[in-house]
């Protein structure tokens, strides 16, 4: 049973509370067996890489056989079926051309002290991507990470993917290939994820580690964190839908088990001013749940983090909103305008009951990597930007130092740092004459 929340309920504010902070991951204490992964990689490079790949995941590698060739995977890529692959190329086309945009701009101006100031932007120069290699295997999302990476500039752009017991899945091959993906590695794990930020032999090292996977990969990429840069540790996925009683109930319910069946630590939650709705979509839910494919991942999501909440009006809908600050959100009311101005903390918006949020995980445009639990608050989702660094720039004229070196001075001494004061006052003295 998931949970009803009533607004005007006495216990309401510390039910709501507690949906909040369920706990929605139990990740083993995976910590030491990562570290002790890592260090033998960077002691051993390929020789521990190859071990632990045999070990994990039943593979036997060289080497040589670690890389995907070019043939192997136009080969893989071939049995995708048409219509997949055609889907596949819309989807690219336009998350390519959202993130186009996402491209910020350089800037430079002269301020009034006569200093030319300004930054500019340049790409990494390597990224590795990490795909999961369980049923969790997604095309959609080596097209966000690597369509991300690409549009930004990236030279080089390696990914590795577990192959457990040999098994890949074409479709993730075909993505790399349309997404412009340059080596691709059949390791996973804590040991792939030390490769790319240390190197071996074979694997050359990368600037940046985005992607998600198990508790192990993200006890890695916390690991690794300073050495590369990372994206962020992805946990289970999460809608909140707000919705008034004008829609329909069983589009909603859908919109909700979308997310449900990715995870049985998943979140739904649907925010309605329409109590009787609201029992509507959780019948529906249950309805859908008899056939739904996924129904025990589904089920137990919906069972143990779901909830319908009841409030007195969309304000308080917002409100609710912000302090859960969702992964995706979806507003299906009359005046969806109105009800978004009001959104503070969100990964990523739906705007209207036209907008499944299932269309953002696929062909929408923007990228379905986003921040969860509650990270929204304080980051955004996947993007050019993350593959992106500002360097400022600085250029002083004699002037420009005249007008402000001696405050550098003065800042200088109070700092008791004398070679910076020197440093300012012996060009000015050179000014001076
Ligand atoms: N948030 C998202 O967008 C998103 C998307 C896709 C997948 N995921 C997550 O990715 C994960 C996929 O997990 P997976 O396990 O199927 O694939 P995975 O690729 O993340 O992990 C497989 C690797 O884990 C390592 N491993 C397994 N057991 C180990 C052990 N006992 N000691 C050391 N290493 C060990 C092995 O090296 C193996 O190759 C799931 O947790 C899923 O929720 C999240
Ligand atoms: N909704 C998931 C996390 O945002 C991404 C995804 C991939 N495939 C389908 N959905
Ligand atoms: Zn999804």
């Amino acid at each position: 049973m998931p949970r009803f929340l009533d607004h005007a309920a006495p216990d309401f504010e510390a039910a709501f509370t507690a949906l909040l902070s369920a706990k929605r991951e139990d990740s083993p204490d995976v910590d030491d067996t990562v570290a002790a992964i890592i260090a033998d990689v960077r002691a051993r490079g390929d020789a521990a890489v190859i071990e632990l790949t045999e070990r994990f995941d039943r593979v036997s590698l060289t080497p040589e056989t670690m890389r995907l060739g070019a043939a192997e995977v136009a080969e893989a890529a071939g049995q995708v079926p048409p219509d997949v692959r055609a889907a596949l190329e819309l989807a690219a086309g336009r998350i390519r051309a959202f993130h186009a945009r996402q491209m910020p701009a350089d800037d430079s101006w002269t301020d009034p002290a006569g200093a030319t100031l300004g930054w500019r932007w340049t790409p990494v120069d390597a990224a590795g991507l990490y795909v999961p290699g369980g049923i969790a295997t997604y095309p959609s999302s080596v097209l966000m990470n690597a369509i991300a990476a690409k549009v930004a500039g990236v030279g080089r752009l390696a990914m590795v993917v577990p192959t457990p017991d040999g098994a890949l899945n074409p479709a993730v091959l075909a993505a790399a290939q349309i997404a412009g993906v340059d080596e691709i590695y059949r390791i996973g794990g804590a040991q792939a994820v030390a490769a790319l930020a240390y190197g071996t032999e074979t694997i050359a090292p990368v600037d940046k580690i985005t992607g998600p996977g198990n508790a192990y990969v993200a006890a890695a990429k916390r690991r690794v964190f300073g050495k590369v840069g990372i994206d962020m540790i992805a946990g289970p996925s999460e809608i909140l839908v707000i919705a008034d009683g004008q829609n329909d109930p069983d589009w909603i319910a859908l919109d909700m088990l979308s997310q449900a069946e990715h995870d049985e630590s998943a979140q739904s939650i649907l925010i309605t001013t329409d109590a009787a709705f609201g029992q509507k979509v959780a019948d529906a839910i249950d309805t859908r749940l008899q056939t739904l494919e996924r129904r025990a991942i589904a089920g137990a999501s919906w069972r143990d983090f779901g909830a319908i909440v009841t409030v007195p009006d969309l304000a308080t809908a917002a409100r609710l909103s912000n302090r859960i600050a969702p992964e995706h959100l979806e507003l299906c009311v009359a005046d969806v305008d109105a009800l978004a101005a009001q959104i503070t903390h969100a990964g990523a918006i739906f705007l209207g009951q036209w907008t499944p949020e299932a269309i953002g995980d696929y062909v929408g445009g923007p990228n379905h990597v986003l921040p969860t639990a509650r990270s929204a608050r304080f980051s955004s989702g996947l993007g050019v930007l993350d593959f992106l660094k500002r360097t400022t720039l600085a250029r002083m004229t004699p002037e420009a130092l005249r007008a402000v070196g001696p405050a550098a001075e003065t800042l200088a001494r109070s700092e008791s740092l004398e070679a910076h004061g020197l440093s300012v006052r012996a060009r000015l003295d050179k000014l001076n004459g």
